[in-house]
C-alpha cells in the first residue's frame, strides 16, 4: 500500500499532533511551526524555497555541565565552559532537561588498576519522545527481544521513521549523529521479516525464502557494526538470518554462508555485494528492503558502478532486464528504498526521488514529501553564498548532524609538538575514551608510539590492518583496553563507541562535513562529548571559516597546568 502525500500529511500532523504544530499553506506545502525539545535545536524545516530555524529550542549545554578544569585566563578576555554559565548557544535555550543513566552499563575492566577506569557518561532523556515501542506499532516479540536488550523507550528519530517505513514509504531519514538511526530502520524492517515480525494471515504459506533486505554501508567497520545490531535484536538463536558480506573478508566463505543459512538479511560494502551478486550467489530480486546508510557516502564517485548494479538488481521485478522501456521505478517489486545519512545534501535528495515512489524525508519529529523540498536557502553566512549552490547544501547539511550536546574548541601548536598537546589536552578534560583523527595512515603509528612512551594507552586503526586485527583493536578500544584510539578516515563514519567523551583533530578536517562526522564519534546518544582541533597557526582560518559553515562556536583554547583555558576570540585575532 502506498499513501498520497495527502494521506502523509493527514499522518505528519497525527504524528506531530501532540507537539508541534502543523500548518498547510499556499505556496509553502508544510510549516512546522513548534518543534519538540531537543529537536528544535538543530532541525530545520526546509519549506518550499524557505529554511526555518526554530530557535527557541531546549536542550541546554547547560544540562550536560562538564566537570572539565577550567581557569579564567586574563579576567575579561577568558571564559569559563562547563560550569554554571551557558554558552552562547545554550543561553537561547530554556528547559533544562532531566538526564538519566538509562542505558548507560558499567565498564567492564580486565585492567591493572592503574591502567584507565572507564567513566560512565549520561544519556540526555529529553532525547527520546514520550512514545513507547508499542505505540509505534512493532510486534510483540520484536518489544520482548528489545526489552531484553534493555530498549525500552525509542529516540525522536525513530518514532518518526517506525511508522512510516511501516506504512511502505521509500524514506531519507536524516538526524543527527548518534541518534539512532540504525534502529530507525532495522525495527520497520524486523517488523516485516523473520522470527519477531508481525503476524500475518498468510504465515504458513508464506514460501518466501530468499534475502529479503539489503543493507549497505561504506566501509566494512560500519558494516559490520550494523550486523551486530541486527544480531542483538534476533537474539542468539536466529542470528545466522544475517549475514555480512564486507570486503576483506573471505569471499567464497561468505558465499558459502549464503547458500547454507538463507539469510533473510545480508548487509554489506557495496563492492562486495555487487561481486557476490554479479557471480550469481546472491539473488535480490525478491527483496523488500534495499537500506543504504551513509548515503551521501554511497554516492560519492567511488562507488559509482557497484551502487548502480545494486539499485538495479535489488527487487527488481522477474522478467525484466537492465535495458526495459518501463523505466527504473517501473521495473521495481515493492522494494522500499530507505536512504540513511546525518548529512543529507540536496544531491541525495534529488537521487531519492528519482529511485522512490512519492519519498518522504524523516527527521526527529518531522515528515516532510520530498517533492517539497527544494535547494535550501543559505542558513549561516550570507556572504559566502550562492544560494543555490551545492555546497550549500553540503554545509547545511553538516550543520544539522552535530549532535547539540558538543563543546567545541581549537587548540594552535606547533606540528612537532601536536602529541604533546593531545596528551595534556586529554589530561586537562580527563578525558577516558579518545578518538584521535589524522589525515594518512603513515604518521598515526609514530603518534601511537609517542602516547604509549609517555604512559598512555594507545592504540591505531586503519586500512591497512587486515579485518581481524581491526575488529580485534576495535573491540579492546570498546572494552576500555586502550585510552585513545589513533584513526583515520576510517572511523569517521557510523562508528559507535557510546563511552567516546573526546574526539581530536590532529590534523585538519578537509571540510565541515568531514569535520562534523569526526565530530560526531563523541556525544553520542545525547552524552557529553568535547571536539578539539589541534592546528598550526597558519591553519587557524580553516577553523574559522568551518566555524561559520556550522554555525557552531568553536572556541579558541590552550592546555596549561592540567586546565583547559578557553579564549576570547579576539585574543587571537
Ligand atoms: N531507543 C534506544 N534506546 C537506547 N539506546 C539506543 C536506542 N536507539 C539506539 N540506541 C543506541 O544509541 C547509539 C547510537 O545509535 P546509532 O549508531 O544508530 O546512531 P546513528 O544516528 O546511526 O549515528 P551515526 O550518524 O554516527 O551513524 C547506539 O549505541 C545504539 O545502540
Amino acid at each position: 500500500m502506498r499513501l498520497t502525500v495527502g494521506q502523509v500529511h493527514r499522518h505528519v500532523l497525527a504524528l506531530a499532533s501532540s507537539r508541534s504544530c502543523f500548518v498547510l499553506g499556499d505556496n509553502l506545502p508544510l510549516r512546522m511551526l513548534s518543534l519538540p525539545r531537543a529537536v528544535r535545536f538543530h532541525q530545520t524545516a526546509w519549506l518550499g524555497t524557505e529554511t526555518v530555524q526554530d530557535k527557541s529550542a531546549s536542550l541546554t549545554l547547560a544540562s550536560l555541565e562538564g566537570q572539565n578544569k577550567v581557569e579564567y585566563g586574563k579576567k575579561e578576555k577568558a571564559t569559563r565552559i562547563g560550569g554554571p554559565k551557558p554558552s552562547s548557544r545554550a543561553s537561547a535555550l530554556k528547559v533544562k532537561p532531566k538526564v538519566s543513566s538509562f542505558n548507560s552499563k558499567p565498564a567492564k575492566s580486565t585492567l591493572p588498576k592503574s591502567a584507565v577506569v572507564k567513566k560512565t557518561l549520561k544519556i540526555d532523556e529529553s532525547l527520546f519522545s514520550a512514545k513507547s515501542f508499542e505505540e509505534l506499532g512493532l510486534p510483540p516479540l520484536l518489544i520482548d527481544r528489545l526489552n531484553k536488550e534493555g530498549l525500552s523507550t525509542p529516540t525522536e528519530v525513530q518514532s518518526a521513521a517506525i511508522p512510516i517505513i511501516s506504512q511502505k514509504h521509500d524514506a531519507v531519514i536524516q538526524s543527527y549523529t548518534g541518534s539512532g538511526k540504525t534502529l530507525a530502520y532495522l525495527l520497520p524492517i524486523l517488523s516485516e521479516i523473520g522470527p519477531l515480525k508481525r503476524p500475518t494471515e498468510q504465515d504458513g504459506s508464506d514460501k518466501r525464502s530468499g534475502v529479503e533486505a539489503v543493507i549497505v554501508a561504506p566501509s566494512r567497520e560500519l558494516g559490520m557494526q550494523i550486523v551486530r545490531e541486527v544480531e542483538k535484536i534476533l537474539g542468539p538463536n536466529d542470528k545466522r538470518l544475517v549475514q555480512q558480506l564486507v570486503g576483506g573478508a573471505n569471499r567464497s566463505r561468505q558465499e558459502e554462508a549464503l547458500k547454507k543459512n538463507k539469510p533473510l538479511i545480508v548487509v554489506g560494502t557495496p563492492g562486495r555485494i555487487s561481486e557476490i551478486s554479479a557471480g550469481g550467489k546472491l539473488h535480490t530480486h525478491g527483496c523488500r528492503f534495499l537500506v543504504l546508510d551513509e548515503v551521501d557516502q554511497l554516492l560519492s564517485f567511488n562507488y559509482r558502478e557497484d551502487m548502480h548494479r545494486i539499485l538495479e538488481h535489488v527487487g527488481r521485478k522477474s522478467g525484466t532486464s537492465s535495458r526495459d522501456i518501463l523505466g527504473p521505478l517501473a521495473r521495481r517489486s515493492e522494494r522500499q528504498t530507505i536512504l540513511v545519512s546525518a548529512t543529507i545534501p540536496f544531491s541525495v535528495i534529488r537521487a531519492a526521488r528519482s529511485w522512490g515512489h512519492d519519498p518522504v524525508l524523516v527527521r526527529a519529529m518531522s515528515v516532510v514529501p520530498l517533492d517539497s523540498i527544494t535547494v535550501p536557502r543559505p542558513v549561516l553566512s550570507q556572504t559566502d553564498a550562492n544560494p543555490n549552490s551545492p555546497s550549500n547544501s553540503v554545509n547545511q547539511a553538516a550543520v544539522d548532524s552535530l549532535p547539540p550536546s558538543l563543546e567545541h574548541y581549537y587548540c594552535i601548536s606547533k606540528a612537532q609538538h601536536k602529541v604533546d598537546t593531545l596528551r595534556r589536552c586529554i589530561h586537562a578534560l580527563e578525558a577516558q575514551t579518545v578518538i584521535a583523527f589524522m589525515n594518512n595512515t603513515k604518521p598515526l603509528k609514530d603518534v601511537v608510539f609517542k602516547l604509549e612512551a609517555r604512559g598512555m594507552k594507545a592504540t591505531e586503526l586503519h586500512g591497512d590492518l587486515g579485518k581481524l586485527a581491526r575488529s580485534t583493536v576495535l573491540k579492546k578500544f570498546k572494552d576500555g583496553e586502550f585510552r585513545v584510539l589513533v584513526t583515520n578516515e576510517l572511523s569517521a563514519r557510523g562508528l559507535d563507541v557510546p563511552e567516546c567523551d573526546l574526539v581530536i583533530n590532529l590534523d585538519l578536517p578537509t571540510d565541515s562535513t568531514h569535520y562534523a562526522h569526526r565530530a560526531g564519534r563523541t556525544g553520542r546518544l545525547g552524552r557529553k562529548g568535547t571536539v578539539v582541533t589541534i592546528c598550526e597557526e597558519t591553519e587557524t582560518f580553516v577553523v574559522r571559516k568551518m566555524r561559520k559553515q556550522l554555525a557552531v562556536p568553536i572556541k579558541p583554547c590552550e592546555f596549561t597546568e592540567g586546565k583547559l583555558l578557553v579564549h576570547n576570540e579576539e585574543d587571537v585575532e
